[in-house]
């Protein structure tokens, strides 16, 4: 079990004013979700987190170790990303894309093996695109080369999940999936870390909440003290009505 923390962390966006570090313990079984207005840093800070990025300042601490003294291959055995968006600009299947997730597990020129075969074969059968693994992704619709995308999260396996807006493109059906996925995954004593821009999701789905505010101000805590609507009318600056539904908060632009 991995434990991801964040000491005094101040994500670099240029021309923003440092204003609230953040201490966060990103925890194993824990689902998070950070939500923000665009431009906000949700970006900024995942990459961040996965050592994308130079912090301006403080340090990130994978169960207790700076993450910059971790061997990079280390640190991809334990925790990965999927990006909000991806250059698909070499000809790969579906397969051969996730296969890439077991790269942190083999040696320099090793091939993968029949197990790591079954590993992502086993990922794109969770991610209902199994069907297309022998497909070009620059083939295929957003919906379908997200799923992938996540699929070669999951073959990679790590404890840590770390993901930008993981339900863009998809439709109503397969974002429920995602998220069923991802609780999982929590469930399985991992740690989900993700940007988020729909509160419902965000609601249903998540235990723990970051909101990031425009002017540097951020606040954390567990999700039913987060998705207060006042304080996300001030987050997006838009009016929202809201009600309960199966024990879960919902919102509507109002
Ligand atoms: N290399 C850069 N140079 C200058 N500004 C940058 C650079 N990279 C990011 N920014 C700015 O930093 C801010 C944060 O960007 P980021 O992508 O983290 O936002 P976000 O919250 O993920 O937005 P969105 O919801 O639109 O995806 C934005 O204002 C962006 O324009």
């Amino acid at each position: 079990m991995t434990r991801l923390t964040t000491e005094a962390l101040i994500i670099d966006i240029p021309g923003r004013a440092s204003v609230v570090p953040l201490n966060l313990a990103i925890e194993p079984g824990q689902v998070w979700g950070v939500l923000g207005p665009n431009g906000v840093g949700k970006t900024t800070l995942l990459h961040t987190l996965a050592g994308l990025r130079e912090p301006r300042s403080g340090q990130l601490l994978l169960d207790g170790t700076p993450l910059g003294n971790i061997r990079r291959k280390t640190v991809s055995q334990r925790m990965g990303l999927v990006f909000q968006d991806r250059q698909d600009g070499f000809p790969a299947t579906a397969l051969e894309t996730a296969l890439i997730g077991r790269h942190p597990w083999l040696s320099p020129w090793q091939m993968e093996s029949g197990e790591d075969l079954a590993i992502a074969e086993r990922a794109l059968e969770a991610l209902d695109v199994i069907h297309l693994k022998d497909r070009l992704v620059n083939t295929l619709s957003g919906g379908e080369r997200q799923r992938v995308a996540i699929a070669t999260l999951m073959t990679q396996s790590p404890e840590i999940w770390l993901l930008d807006e993981p339900t863009n493109h998809l439709d109503l059906q397969h974002q429920t999936a995602v998220m069923k996925l991802l609780r999982q995954q929590a469930a399985c004593d991992r740690a989900v870390f993700m940007c988020l821009h729909d509160l419902n999701l965000a609601a249903r789905w998540c235990d723990q909440i970051l909101l990031l505010y425009p002017d540097g101000q951020a606040c954390w805590g567990p999700a039913r003290d987060m998705l207060v609507t006042s304080a996300l009318e001030s987050l997006f600056g838009q009016r929202l009505l809201s009600a309960e539904l199966d024990g879960f908060p919902v919102f509507v632009p109002g």
